[in-house]
């Protein structure tokens, strides 16, 4: 089995899939074959991997290199689509009233600017013309600077409700695509999550929304207002005089294609820069969260050095988009001023012959140089529509895909859950390491409210076990059965309300003690003080808050950074319990605690196990003992059962790994 990667870039990833999948179905392979590759493709923000069964390497390069070029044609057109512009802009579908309305004060305003080179021409024809009338000239120029003083505070009160209801509903929209980017985000399934780090979520969430945002707030309202002045303005220089505005607007169709290819160049860019801005942003995000380990190594210098490196990525791309800037505008400018001087001097020439009058030519060149403002805002708009589609097209990506294991759906049993859990016949793999297999063929009875206590090598699928009864992942082969119903026919949530969890090493939210607790409950508002009090004396959690000047109140930090290992465990132990759940699942924690937390955690354990279905991941004698069936785990399958006795009374794998592995109690 050979895995060949194909570089596509990041840009089109949907399309480019597509293209790769049209491609392997018209190769040699017969399609079962294919049907096993399709499965296997591995997409990825940078690149699609493809392993190929019985083919060799000199057949896979050709491959590689025969989709490199598919793809160069086929996968990543360059140029707007129409059906991404489409999508970008119907994100701006529940705000198209207040969007209206900021349309209107736009034409207003926009209208009001544009009469003042007219207003202008007027005023100083009037000047002109009534040079030797001192009180006719003043009474006139009364009367027109009172109009257009009138119509400058309508522009201003039009411009105020543009900006504003632009703007507020900009951020309205920059929020409705968060909530739907983080709903989308956390509705994958874990195997999503291995693959992708957090830092490039984070960023695509903060980032990549606000650019589409404002996109379509901020930037349209700028954009319009710039087409409306364009228009405008060429229309009156048209009116005024043809043959100047011919003149003056023969440089603006060479920009305009120019324009366009810039726009080409901006948008692959920006989404280079969007690419590696995600990556120095998962860089600091992995570091910002394991500072304890990065300060306790002294590693500062490194990590400042590798985030450097990082930035210095975003910057080259940012050097080659302001290069293209750069030019781009320096380009539109001077074609703004050619516009101004071909007016000037073709206009002058039209004064002295008497075809032209001078207030006419100052209009003209105020709306000449209008449009040539205008026409570097519409550019710029342009390429911010570019830089969009780029940011949009990868919050799509999280978007439009549908979690493998759902988040809801399914069935909800009628009867109460006994707790029977049953693991029959599992082959799995990872998602994101899907060469190396976990279980082969498990098989795992236990019966309701067993506490079965599972062993072997660190490395052999102890947690695994664990992540495949909450449904995290789906097994390859087999299944697993809870009540004698398959995991998979039943509803996610349902499944988790029944089974309480202490992970091996637990998190903590940022938030009060309390809060902590009742996060494990299904409906927190329903928790009376009473059952909560019960359930953390249970837990062992009630004594030690007590001496904590806040109570369950107390903040525990980022992470539970504040609470002590031993604290930590039985604050887990009472989230899982609070909501009373009939299966439990303890993976218990490797690092020591002291004599002391130890029993306590022990304790904690021994009460809230009575009368429920138990899987513990057992790193403890203690455990291993008080057990109802010990579980020997070996090379993906369970090869050993029985009660501590009988095991330790054989010469059998468990025997042997009480030998080699570090069971707490032995060690001491
Ligand atoms: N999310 C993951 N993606 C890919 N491989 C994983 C993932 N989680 C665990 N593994 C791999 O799966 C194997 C089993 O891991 P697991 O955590 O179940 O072992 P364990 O028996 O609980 O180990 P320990 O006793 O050390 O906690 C390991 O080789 C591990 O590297």
């Amino acid at each position: 089995m050979h895995v060949y990667s194909v570089i596509i870039g990041t840009h089109n990833l949907s399309n480019s899939l597509k293209c790769l999948r049209n491609f392997l179905s018209r190769q040699k392979f017969s399609s079962r074959k294919f049907s096993n590759m399709s499965q296997k493709i591995n997409q990825n923000k940078t690149y699609i991997s493809v392993e190929i069964p019985e083919v060799n390497t000199a057949a896979g390069k050709g491959f590689t290199r025969i989709f490199r070029r598919k793809i160069k044609t086929e996968g990543t057109d360059p140029s707007i689509n129409k059906s991404q512009i489409k999508r970008l802009f119907s994100l701006a579908r529940p705000e198209k009233w207040k969007l209206a309305g900021a349309i209107g004060f736009l034409l207003v305003s926009s209208t009001v600017t544009m009469s003042i080179p007219f207003s202008l021409g007027k005023v100083l024809d009037i000047i002109y013309n009534t040079s030797d009338n001192y009180d006719e000239a003043k009474s006139k120029l009364n009367k027109v600077c009172g109009v257009l003083l009138c119509v400058f505070i309508l522009g201003a009160i039009c411009n105020f409700g543009r900006v504003y209801i632009m703007s507020t509903a900009g951020y309205r929209m920059t929020n409705a695509l968060r909530r739907q980017v983080f709903s989308s985000i956390l509705k994958q399934e874990q195997g999503w999550f291995d693959k992708r780090p957090t830092g490039e979520l984070v960023n695509r969430l903060s980032a990549d929304t606000q650019i589409v945002g404002s996109a379509l707030s901020q930037n349209i309202s700028d954009g319009l207002r710039s087409l409306v002045m364009v228009c405008a303005g060429t229309g009156m220089m048209f009116y005024m005089s043809p043959e100047l505005a011919l003149v003056g607007l023969a440089i603006v169709p060479p920009v305009a294609g120019i324009a366009v290819i810039y726009g080409r160049f901006v948008r692959n860019i920006s989404r280079k820069v969007q690419d590696s801005l995600a990556d120095s942003t998962k860089v600091a995000e992995e570091k910002i969260s394991s500072i304890r380990t990065v300060k306790s190594f002294g590693q500062e210098p490194r990590e400042i050095e590798c985030y450097n490196k990082s930035i210095e990525n975003v910057l080259k791309y940012c050097y080659r988009e302001a290069k293209a800037r750069a030019v781009f505008y320096g380009m539109t400018g001077f074609s703004g001023h050619v516009i101004i001087i071909s007016v000037l001097y073709y206009g002058g020439v039209m004064v002295s012959s008497h075809s032209l009058t001078v207030g006419h030519l100052s209009s003209f060149l105020l709306y000449a140089a209008y449009i040539g403002i205008s026409v570097s805002g519409l550019s710029s708009f342009y390429s911010d529509l570019n830089k969009s589609i780029g940011a949009a097209s990868r919050i799509w990506e999280i978007i439009d895909r549908q979690p493998i294991i759902p988040m809801q759906g399914g069935v909800v049993p009628i009867h109460p859950l006994e707790g029977h859990v049953e693991f029959k016949n599992v082959k799995f793999s990872y998602p994101s390491r899907t060469d190396v297999e976990i279980f082969k063929n498990l098989v795992l009875d236990i019966k309701p409210g067993q506490a079965l206590a599972v062993v072997g090598p660190s490395g052999s699928g102890k947690s695994t076990l664990a992540a495949l009864l909450l449904r995290l992942y789906d097994p390859n082969m087999g299944a697993v059965f809870l009540d004698n119903q398959n995991i998979k026919d039943l509803d996610p949530a349902w499944i988790k309300k029944h089974i309480g969890t202490v992970s091996q090493e637990p998190i903590l939210f940022s938030c009060s003690i309390r809060e902590n607790i009742i996060y494990g409950a299904e409906e927190p508002d329903k928790i009376t003080e009473e059952h909560f009090l019960r359930v953390c004396k249970e837990a062992n959690v009630y004594e030690f808050v007590q001496q904590l000047p806040d109570g369950f109140e107390t903040v525990v930090g980022e992470r539970g950074i504040m609470l002590s290992g031993g604290q930590k465990q039985r604050v887990a132990i009472a989230r899982a319990l609070i909501k009373d759940p009939k299966i439990l699942l303890l993976d218990e924690a490797t690092s020591a605690l002291d004599a002391h937390s130890e029993h306590l955690v022990q304790e904690a354990l021994e009460r809230v196990m009575k009368g429920r279905t138990v899987l513990t991941i057992a790193h403890r004698l203690s455990t291993i003992q008080n057990a109802d069936v010990i579980a020997v785990l070996q090379d993906g399958e369970i090869v050993e059962k029985g009660k501590y006795q009988e095991l330790i009374s054989r010469d059998g794998p468990f025997k042997e790994l009480i030998k080699h592995q570090t069971f707490q109690e032995i060690q001491e």
